[in-house]
């Protein structure tokens, strides 16, 4: 909380006192007026300016000080004003004739610029103008001022924030064309005051007299709200700041008549006796104790120095504070006799004091009701919580702060948060059979509560249906969050958008094993047997895997037989030793796609120039160790590329048993042929650039040195990574598993320097544009040489000069002929002024120049952009 400004003791001598005193003005109040017309400057162009309410004279000299020498400045008050030179003052009451007459005598027929009115009504002193109150001054201030500005002059009044406010400014508005209220930052925050600055005075011919009459500016007010009313409203607020201290709270119903001031102060004496303590308490700043009897409470044990200080600034306290102010005043009431003892209560309304006995079905009534409110609130609370929960999450997705998995972490959280069901099935049914056996464990008040909590939410989810429901929802609202957050990911960051695009190429290009990927296992690509078709299911991944089961069982539906379908599915790692060849054959004909793409990148490998040599030695190391075999390579492309094909292809392989399969002919040459091409270009590809990533070097030197055989690396195919159950796992899973979880490929330091060698060869390559620029020049250059020595060849020839002057004259084109040409410089001219219009060479200019015109640069953009948004139109 602020600390607020005082205006008592020494507070009241603030830095405006000092600076008062320091520049000779009467009143601090000056630098109001000087902050004012440093805002709005209305004293500098006046010539005439009155002054109502002026004693002792601060507004007056400042008006002395900013307006022009010879204007002219009238000031009335009550009081009589010591003399201020060039101002000529009154003692009168604003509010009578014999001001406004003694005002006109002045003025004779002069029309005031500005008019000020700074007054406030001097309630309980000599002067004593109680009949008025400040805004009825205010009003009488504005008839005088109507009177006297002229057309466009300015009217500025001092106001406080009264339930007539608004009505005040309505009138305003009324007579002036601006209107605008503001707080100069000398005016103190504790003071309700502010000034309304009205510019523009419209002046017209008649001004209806009901403007000025107090009774009909304020009456509508007055008579929509009761004073009850207003003090109930006002006692409410005041309430309010005790139940929510926190919340700062703005007098809306505006400050009473004469009760201008924020800071406000009360004996304790007061305090205790009042009827409505929270009230009060929401009402003072600070509660006294001057009295004797007061001083003497002071010395209580029950007035302990925590309350002391509690008394001391009300605005401060929290709501501990004002309960331990109530507690004391009702202790002190009780010693005092003003309360007879009840029960401690701990509600902070004392006036709640039931005395009357309630009677047992009221009680458990009650109970009942508190009970339900507080599953209601609690409920509520979880609700709000897991809102919180989500919406933090979505933000943090959106600024990119969370990774996929913390958002599953996160969701994790929440449903932890709000629905413990999930997670402790256990604890619930323990609970439940507890509840239906002999009865609740008697623990500590908190594990009740708890247990109490836990009940409710069994309820809630009782039947297992529920709980699946329940997970299913997360589980779709997770996969709805990463959908948006890889959306968003799509729209940001291009980088992402390269890094998926290699992504995508890699799965093409690199052999990470035998793998059932999720998108490896889309039987869809048999038929279309290309990329897109691949791309395609790679869009779709995150759509619900029995989606994907249900197209492959389309696609597949004639081709595999169930038994198999099934076994694909249910495969996995686990799967027992013995079974293992046969269920990994099965998966490699199920899927040809997981294993096409695979051995072609492969077979790719093989038909670089790289293993030409290699391939006989490895050869000859298979047939060392199977004999029966056939060249490996050749057998891979044939049982992969005709999945297809006969037993005898299919015995090429002694490790595996390969599983016949129904397959349309159609269907194969599809794929073959497409798949033919693919590797054509992937080979092309590979000539072309060679080698790329670190692992192939790596796996290509290991092949040439013989440290492995193309046997080890199919082997190593079949690895941890290759046979992942990915079935019915959420997207954002899968894609993290593609990242972190696959097998790592040594990479041997030889590979990666041969690597960046190759780099830094392709790094040193001229750009081609720069080299073909260069190419140029030495072309124009070698012309130019070769122009030269043809004319001095014909120098040299000439008999008519002496052998000094040709080899001169040689001299002068040979170095004319190394020189390149200048370029003449294009003077540009600017089609405006007086070149606007201009057909032929301008004025003043020679040589060649180009006419440009900004407008027309303009208009052939926006031709051009026409045009090319046409042709797009005319295409869709
Ligand atoms: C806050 S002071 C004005 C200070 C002044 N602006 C200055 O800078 O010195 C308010 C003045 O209003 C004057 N006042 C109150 N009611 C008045 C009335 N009915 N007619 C004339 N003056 C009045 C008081 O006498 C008091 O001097």
């Amino acid at each position: 909380m602020g600390k607020a400004q005082k205006k008592t003791g020494k507070g009241r001598l603030d830095k405006y006192y000092k600076l008062a005193k320091e520049q000779g003005y009467r009143a601090r109040s000056a630098f109001k007026l000087i902050q004012l017309n440093k805002k709005y400057s209305f004293l500098e162009t006046a010539k005439c300016c009155i002054d109502l309410c002026a004693a002792p004279g601060g507004w007056l000299q400042v008006a002395s000080k900013y307006m022009p020498n010879n204007s002219v400045i009238v000031g009335v008050d009550l009081v009589p004003i010591k003399p201020i030179p060039r101002v000529v003052t009154f003692a009168a009451d604003i509010t009578t004739t014999h001001c406004r007459n003694l005002i006109r005598n002045e003025l004779k027929d002069w029309k005031a610029d500005v008019v000020l009115h700074d007054g406030a009504p001097n309630v309980g002193t000599a002067w004593v103008q109680d009949a008025y109150s400040q805004s009825e001054l205010v009003l009488m201030s504005m008839k005088l001022a109507a009177e006297f500005l002229i057309k466009g002059g300015t009217f500025v009044t001092k106001v406080f924030r009264s339930a007539d406010y608004n009505n005040l400014i309505w009138v305003f508005n009324q007579l002036f064309g601006k209107v605008e209220a503001t707080k100069p930052p000398s005016s103190r925050n504790v003071s309700a005051e502010i000034f309304v600055v009205c510019r523009d005075f419209l002046a017209p011919k008649h001004i209806d007299p009901k403007f000025f009459d107090p009774r009909h500016v304020f009456k509508e007010l007055s008579a929509t709200m009761p004073a009850e009313e207003k003090s109930a409203a006002m006692a409410k607020n005041a309430q309010a700041s005790v139940f929510q201290p926190e919340k700062k709270r703005r007098q809306r119903a505006g400050y009473d008549d004469g009760d201008y001031t924020l800071y406000k102060e009360a004996g304790a004496a007061d305090f205790i006796r009042c009827q409505d303590a929270v009230t009060f308490l929401g009402t003072y700043n600070k509660i006294t104790f001057k009295t004797d009897e007061e001083k003497e409470w002071l010395n209580m044990d029950i007035t302990t120095a925590d309350v002391k200080a509690n008394c001391e600034d009300l605005k401060v306290l929290g709501k501990g504070d004002f309960k331990a102010l109530i507690k004391w005043r009702t202790a002190l009431r009780e010693e005092l006799g003003l309360e007879v003892k009840t029960k401690p209560t701990e509600e902070l309304t004392e006036t709640v004091e039931v005395t009357e006995e309630v009677d047992e079905e009221t009680q458990i009534q009650q109970e009942l009701e508190r009970l339900n409110a507080e599953a209601a609130a609690r409920a509520k609370r979880e609700r709000r919580r897991a809102n919180e929960i989500k919406a933090r999450t979505i933000q943090r997705m959106q600024l990119r702060m969370t990774a996929p998995m913390d958002i599953g972490l996160e969701q994790h959280d929440a449903a932890l948060g709000g629905q413990d069901d999930m997670f402790e099935l256990g604890d619930a049914k323990a609970l439940r059979g507890k509840r239906a056996g002999a009865g609740y464990d008697d623990e500590s008040e908190e594990d009740g509560d708890e247990d109490g909590a836990e009940d409710d939410e069994d309820e809630v989810l009782d039947s297992e249906e529920e709980r699946e429901r329940k997970v299913a929802e997360l589980e779709a609202e997770l996969d709805g969050l990463y959908d948006a957050y890889q959306e968003h990911l799509k729209e940001r960051d291009a980088k992402w958008k390269v890094k998926e695009a290699r992504k995508n190429s890699k799965a093409r290009e690199e052999w990470g094993g035998i793998g059932r990927g999720g998108n490896d296992s889309d039987g869809s690509d048999n038929e279309a047997g290309g990329w897109d078709r691949i791309q395609r299911a790679k869009a779709r991944m995150g759509e619900d895997s029995s989606d994907d089961d249900s197209s492959d069982d389309e696609d597949e539906a004639e081709e595999a037989p169930a038994s198999s379908k099934k076994r694909r599915r249910t495969d996995g790692p686990a799967e027992s030793e013995s079974k293992s060849k046969k269920a990994r054959t099965v998966a490699k004909l199920d899927e040809p796609k997981s294993s096409a793409p695979l051995s072609r990148a492969a077979q790719l490998w093989f038909n670089q120039d790289l293993f030409a040599g290699a391939d006989a030695e490895v050869e000859d190391d298979d047939e060392e160790e199977d004999e029966g075999e056939e060249d490996e390579d050749e057998a891979m492309s044939e049982y992969e590329e005709e999945p297809s094909a006969s037993s005898e292809a299919d015995s090429d392989f002694d490790d595996f048993e390969v599983v016949p399969q129904d397959r349309s002919d159609d269907d194969a040459d599809m794929w073959d042929v497409e798949g033919e091409n693919e590797d054509e270009l992937k080979q092309a590809k590979i000539q072309k650039h060679g080698l790329t990533t670190a692992e192939a070097m790596s796996l290509a030197t290991a092949l040439v040195n013989r440290e492995k055989t193309k046997t080890d690396l199919i082997n190593e195919g079949f690895n941890r990574y290759a046979l992942n159950a990915k079935d019915g796992l959420p997207s954002w899973f899968l894609d993290d598993e593609a990242k972190h979880y696959k097998s790592n490929i040594p990479i041997t330091k030889e590979a990666v320097a041969a690597l960046r060698a190759k780099m830094r060869a392709l790094d040193a390559r001229p750009i081609k544009k720069i080299a073909e620029a260069k190419a140029r020049k030495k072309l124009k250059a070698a012309q130019r040489l070769e122009k030269a020595m043809k004319k001095a060849e014909g120098v040299n020839e000439t008999s008519d000069l002496t052998e000094r002057e040709k080899a001169k004259q040689i001299e002068k084109l040979m170095a004319k002929g190394m020189k390149a040409k200048q370029k003449k410089d294009i003077k540009v001219v600017v089609a405006k002024g007086a070149h606007k219009g201009l057909k032929g060479r301008p004025k003043g200019v020679k040589g060649r120049y180009v006419m440009v015109d900004s407008r027309m640069k303009k208009e052939l953009r926006a031709k051009k952009r026409k045009e090319k948004a046409q042709k797009k139109r005319k295409r869709a």
